[in-house]
């Protein structure tokens, strides 16, 4: 379990994080979504004691990293892939690790084997891929067989292939009883990956729920509508009490309806269609709307020119 009551770390004159309150708890994968700068990295590197919060508490199995006695066997992590020294194999980073960290050298062996890096342990580190160097720090995370594991956007620059295999361990982990807590700033592969969500916008949480939940209150259904005649037509929506919006490019949407309903309706008025089609907004919309007022970088393209 990952506990955090009133975190807060200021840069100068800036804050990074804001307050923040949550629990991370043990069985699910819980996603930490944010945009760019929104500051989940900051946040995550406080609950693992690299950096001082300026307010508030951390703490991973009810004691502040600092306190854990052996860090490694109680958390893994993966921040940053490429903190390994390149001339080194696989296989001796991570038996220098297991040494320092009091880990039974047999160990590495099963680890390499779950990464899947067994073929390759011997050679150096250096001439590893992106996605070989994430199996890397993902076995370096798990060496020490922890109950909570932090992710730091684990499937960044990875292959389909990649991202699948990450998405499935992460599972299996929390299938396992295990606390999976893991940030990316996509909405839709968090959507796959996570039970449950934390959204953070300028440091600050901005949901904190079930990803069904999320998912059912943000899943808007409506109906695109295209017409030569919406003279006749929209008044008529209008004055059923549907929600009629027009959208770029000259189709309307349309709420609060069947797709047999409106197209009964039309023909009843002989107002001909050339478009009714049922469209779910997407996920990774709803990310947008929820965190739009908190983008630090944003520019002035409409989201569906984007
Ligand atoms: N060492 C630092 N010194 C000054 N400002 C920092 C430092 N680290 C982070 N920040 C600032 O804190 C804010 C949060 O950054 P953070 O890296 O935690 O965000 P993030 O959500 O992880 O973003 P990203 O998805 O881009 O990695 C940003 O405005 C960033 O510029």
């Amino acid at each position: 379990m990952i506990e955090v009551r009133g975190l807060s770390k200021r840069y100068g004159g800036r804050t990074a994080v804001d307050r923040l309150d949550f629990t991370v708890r043990p069985g699910v994968v819980t996603g930490f979504l944010g945009p760019n700068g929104a500051g989940k990295s900051t946040t995550m590197r406080m609950i693992l004691g690299l950096d001082r919060p300026t307010a508030g508490t951390a703490l991973v199995g009810g004691r502040p990293y600092r306190d854990l006695h052996a860090p490694l066997r109680q958390v893994g992590a993966l921040l940053d892939a490429k903190a390994v020294h390149g001339g080194r194999s696989a296989r001796n980073h991570l038996r220098c690790l297991a040494a320092a960290n009091a880990i039974p050298a047999g160990r590495v062996e099963e680890v390499l084997a779950v990464v899947g890096l067994t073929a390759v342990a011997d050679r150096p580190c250096r001439g590893f891929s992106l996605g070989m160097g994430q199996r890397l720090g993902i076995a370096a995370a798990l060496l020490g067989d922890p109950a909570v594991l932090i992710f730091d956007e684990p499937v960044n620059g990875l292959d389909p292939e990649g991202i699948l295999w990450i998405r499935t361990l992460m599972r299996n982990l929390a299938a396992e009883g295990r606390t999976v807590f893991v940030s990316s700033h996509l909405m839709a592969e968090m959507a796959l990956t996570a039970e449950h969500l934390l959204v953070i916008g300028r440091g600050r949480i901005l949901a904190d729920t079930g990803m069904r939940e999320f998912i059912e209150a943000n899943s808007e259904h409506y109906l695109r509508v295209r017409t030569p005649r919406p003279d006749v037509l929209c008044p008529l929506l209008a004055r059923r009490g549907l929600r009629v919006e027009r959208e770029h490019g000259g189709a309307f949407r349309v709420g609060g309806a069947s797709a047999p309903a409106v197209g009964e309706l039309a023909a009843r008025a002989g107002v001909p269609l050339h478009e009714l089609s049922p469209v779910r907004a997407s996920l990774e919309e709803a990310f947008l709307r929820l965190t739009g007022e908190s983008v630090e970088y944003r520019t002035d393209i409409p989201l569906e020119a984007a």
